[in-house]
């Protein structure tokens, strides 16, 4: 896939703005462009579409994703704000009959209301902000994303992957949705280059952790344990499960007595709040 310079200021595969890296290359947009086969397969793979799925490409440059995934068979949203990818991708994909090429903001462009999928490469310094969008909330908000197969900075993926998170927000996205690195995608897999590595982050919602009581509840453990990550957990459970109840439910969670709220894996806090509201912990 050859380089191409938008002609919009778009601000696309920067790094996340909490790493303080820049990639160095001398494309002033800053759009890097996927060209591994490996790596584009490997996403739509690992996404499994098929003739019933909707899957959204956010950020689809000239549809080097787009097109694959088309091919699946699902419903694809191509989404896109610069004029000059858009107009390339109105020619490749104008007349499909299963894609919709979507002049939008990621930032702001409308999700589905029903279920849907994401396999993107998204743009590094909009990470953060679209994972806000597309994961829910404690409270339920948020959107319908069924499943996410991302590329994104590979010090994000770290960051976010984490077996034992160091802030609330990111312990919430551990705890309700299973985030895993499935790959290393080398800076060589895109042109031009960026100065960092990326990866496959595959996101899948936790199940049993839909209904309301127990997204509060692990909510409110998380809050609690953040507060003060060196407390033991037992005090965390304590506070929001009562003091009676916490030692049972350790027991059922597989915890040790002394361990620091902290230190606790993001989804075994799932478990805990399912065992808190005597729901089987699978
Ligand atoms: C990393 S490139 C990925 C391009 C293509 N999907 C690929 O894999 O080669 C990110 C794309 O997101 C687009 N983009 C950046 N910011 C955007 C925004 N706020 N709204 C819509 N598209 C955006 C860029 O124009 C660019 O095409």
């Amino acid at each position: 896939m050859p380089a191409r310079t938008p002609r919009s200021s778009t601000p696309a595969r920067r790094t996340d703005r909490r790493t303080d890296r820049r990639p160095s290359t001398a494309n002033h947009h800053g759009i890097h462009l996927l060209r591994s086969g490996t790596a584009v397969r490997g996403l739509v793979e690992s996404a499994a579409l098929g003739p019933d799925s909707l899957v959204l490409d956010l950020g689809a440059g000239p549809g080097t994703l787009t097109a694959p995934l088309a091919r699946t068979g699902a419903r694809v949203l191509a989404i896109e704000r610069d004029p000059g990818f858009l107009a390339r991708l109105e020619r490749r994909f104008g007349d499909h009959p299963n894609v919709r090429v979507v002049a939008g903001d990621l930032t702001r462009v409308p999700l589905p209301g029903r279920p849907f999928q994401v396999v993107a490469s998204i743009p590094y310094d909009l990470s953060t902000l679209l994972l806000r969008r597309l994961l829910t909330d404690a409270n339920g908000g948020g959107s319908s994303l069924a499943a996410a197969d991302l590329v994104i900075e590979w010090g994000f993926a770290q960051r976010v992957s984490r077996a034992a998170p160091r802030d609330l927000e990111t312990a919430w996205w551990g705890a309700a949705y299973e985030l895993r690195v499935v790959r290393r995608v080398r800076a060589a897999a895109f042109t031009p280059a960026p100065s960092v590595d990326s990866a496959h982050l595959r996101v899948r919602p936790r199940p049993g952790l839909t209904g309301r009581r127990v997204r509060r509840l692990l909510y409110a453990m998380l809050a609690e344990a953040f507060r003060c990550p060196d407390q033991p957990a037992r005090t965390v459970v304590a506070e929001v499960a009562g003091r009676s109840a916490a030692g049972r439910i350790l027991g059922e969670s597989g915890l040790d007595r002394g361990v620091r709220a902290g230190a606790v894996p993001a989804d075994r806090w799932a478990g805990v709040a399912r065992s808190a509201l005597g729901l089987s912990r699978r």
